[in-house]
């Protein structure tokens, strides 16, 4: 087996800058308010439909005005004041709102079912494109912040989306329209009084923007204040356990939360004392009642001055009245707007997200020797989480990396399924760099057995076969007998058709890693990369899993990261990491007799066994 001495002065340092070869992996495209052009492009497949929708709700909100304007028209022809003759007016009119009344409704209808049309329609596009993007990034991303990301964006944000198809697009259109077809009404029947009746709703939108300057301020005291809330909350959740069992601490982790309830009502009071006065503001002045009698007021004296017949006051009174009723819809309508933009930012980044790259003419590994050639990673650009690794795992052998926690244990082994790419030097397989070998190659030459199992919630038999789809129930019995698992699942109440819920799937934790063996022995890969599990297990546990451990290893290229080198005492060779950097390497003799870091662990651990 050869093997590479290495000395720290070869070594960059750890920390230091990560080569320019791969930039900062900062996501690329943070959530924010996707800008109309975007969103229009995003909405791109379904834009016929909006127009449609768009076009029903526009043509329904002034038809939905024909009624007010026949109410007001056949009263100023009652009054005699437009001429003509006055029986088939009225009747014109009456016909006319009728018709207005019920084309609403119509429009309406159809404006909805084409909403809701487009809105399925969109969202099923949008959910296969984001889980069609979710199989190219690298599965790194998953580990990191991935995966809360892509839950919000498959079920807060697309119910945005759907707000906005179904409910704020056209309400703001048949507002928006409402007020452009009355206002100019208005104006037709006298301008000057038309004037006069948009002061108020004016005079609201501009008290209300007013009020609203001061709401980003009040928001993120607010946002922050929840956000200490929850944190309180998780800690004391979290750490149930130990609060209660020393007892001291309870009144600290609650004190804590009484802290962030407090600044919480402070905040949510600062906000409401100023919103009160305005909020009692907007109300008055954007109430029918405040037009009426801002009408009332300028229309006698309009009359009175001789400017106005007092038939042509009725229209003000019906339809000018009526105009308030339609800028709360275009506020929400608007707000509605802002939140679809903001949800269709966090779509928009997830599927912006860069994809794994994919070799164009990718090669066929010859052979499963694992060579690291000067390898770098750094998953923030700036600081190297390992930096210039240089060895060599040899098939039929096992390779343990140990060291202490953060030392880059786990980065080692992440970057062998390319969960990251290195950001300098190669690891190769087989003679070919990993990013020349096609992902599905890659995956299926490993059994990956990480400590964070992931159960489906499927049978015992379905989580087994995940390592090899196409295996017979046999075999799958096979490979659990050989992980030791076998015995285990007898005795689950349907046996190997016992239905796992997703998380523990009500195992211990031994028990889910002999699961995952199993699953890797069935998978027959040659490599096998193996995070050995943290947390102590009982004894029986223990030697079930190493003896599953052997049986799957056997032959095959092996990388296991070791926290208690008990277990690894007899791999062929031992890195051990300290800050990234490989500081020394050698069987388990050879370190000891070394007497440097892995040494000290090793004598550290056993003092804590023997205690
Ligand atoms: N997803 C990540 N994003 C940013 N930094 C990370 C990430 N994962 C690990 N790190 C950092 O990289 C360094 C190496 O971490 P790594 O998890 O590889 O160490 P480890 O030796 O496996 O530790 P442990 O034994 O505690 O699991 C640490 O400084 C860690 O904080």
């Amino acid at each position: 087996m050869k093997s590479t001495e290495t000395t720290a002065e070869q070594f960059e340092p750890a920390g230091a800058p990560a080569s320019d070869e791969q930039q900062p992996r900062a996501e690329p495209n943070e959530p924010r308010l996707l800008p109309i052009r975007d969103t229009a492009r995003m909405l791109r497949p379904v834009r016929r439909h909006l127009i449609t929708c768009a076009v029903f709700s526009a043509v329904a909100a002034a038809a939905g005005f024909l009624p007010f304007v026949a109410v007001a028209e056949i009263a100023r022809t009652v009054l005699g004041n437009t001429g003509g003759p006055v029986a088939s007016t009225v009747w014109a009119w009456a016909i006319a709102g009728a018709c207005g009344a019920l084309l609403r409704l119509l429009l309406l209808g159809l404006s909805t079912h084409v909403g809701h049309k487009a809105d399925a329609q969109m969202l099923h596009s949008l959910r296969v494109r984001i889980v069609g993007r979710l199989g190219t990034v690298p599965l790194g991303w998953f580990r990191a912040a991935g995966s809360g990301r892509v839950k919000k964006a498959m079920t807060d944000d697309l119910e945005e989306m759907h707000e906005l198809f179904a409910h704020a697009l056209g309400g703001l259109l048949g507002a928006a329209v409402a007020v452009v077809v009355g206002t100019t009404y208005l104006f037709l029947v006298d301008w000057r009084m038309a004037l006069v009746t948009l002061a108020v709703p004016v005079l609201t939108l501009i008290t209300y923007r007013m009020s609203m300057r001061s709401l980003p301020e009040h928001m993120s005291r607010l946002i922050a204040a929840e956000g200490q809330i929850s944190a309180a909350s998780v800690e004391y959740v979290d750490g149930i356990g130990v609060v209660k069992t020393f007892g001291g601490t309870e009144g600290r982790v609650l004190g804590r939360f009484a802290d962030a309830m407090a600044e919480h009502t402070a905040a949510y009071r600062a906000w409401m004392a100023g919103h009160r006065r305005s909020s009692a503001v907007n109300r008055v002045l954007g109430s029918e009642m405040a037009v009426f009698g801002v009408v009332m007021a300028g229309g006698l004296a309009f009359v009175a001055a001789g400017w106005l017949p007092v038939a042509d006051l009725l229209p003000f009174l019906v339809v000018g009245v009526g105009l308030p009723t339609s800028f709360s819809p275009m506020i929400h309508g608007a707000q509605g707007l802002r939140m679809a933009r903001m949800a269709a930012g966090h779509i928009d980044s997830l599927l912006r997200h860069p994809p794994l790259p994919e070799p164009d003419h990718p090669r066929q590994p010859e052979g499963y020797r694992i060579e690291f050639d000067r390898v770098s990673f750094s998953y923030d650009g700036v600081t190297n989480a390992v930096a210039e690794i240089d060895t060599v795992c040899e098939p039929g052998t096992v390779t343990a990396i140990v060291g202490p926690s953060g030392a880059g244990k786990s980065t080692i082994a992440s970057l062998l399924p390319r969960f990251y790419d290195v950001t300098a030097g190669a690891i190769r397989i087989g003679g070919v760099d990993l990013r020349d070998i096609s992902s599905t190659t890659l995956l299926a030459s490993m059994s990956l057995v990480f400590q964070d199992v992931t159960l489906l919630r499927d049978t015992v038999t379905e989580n087994i076969r995940v390592g090899r789809p196409g295996a017979t129930d046999e075999e799958v019995r096979e490979a659990a007998e050989a992980a030791q698992i076998d015995e285990v699942i007898k005795r689950l109440p349907l046996g190997y058709d016992t239905v796992l819920e997703s998380g523990t799937g009500g195992l211990s934790g031994g028990e889910r890693q002999r699961l995952t063996i199993a699953r890797a022995i069935l998978s027959r890969a040659p490599i096998v990369v193996l995070d050995e599990a943290t947390a102590s297990l009982d004894p029986d546990s223990e030697a079930a899993v190493q003896d599953a451990l052997a049986r799957l290893v056997a032959g095959k290229t092996v990388v296991v990261i070791a926290h208690r080198l008990h277990t690894i005492q007899h791999a062929d060779q031992i890195l051990v990491l300290e800050a990234g950097r490989v500081v020394e390497n050698g069987t388990h003799a050879e370190l000891l007799g070394r007497r440097g870091l892995y040494a000290r662990m090793w004598r550290a651990q056993q003092n804590g066994d023997s205690r």
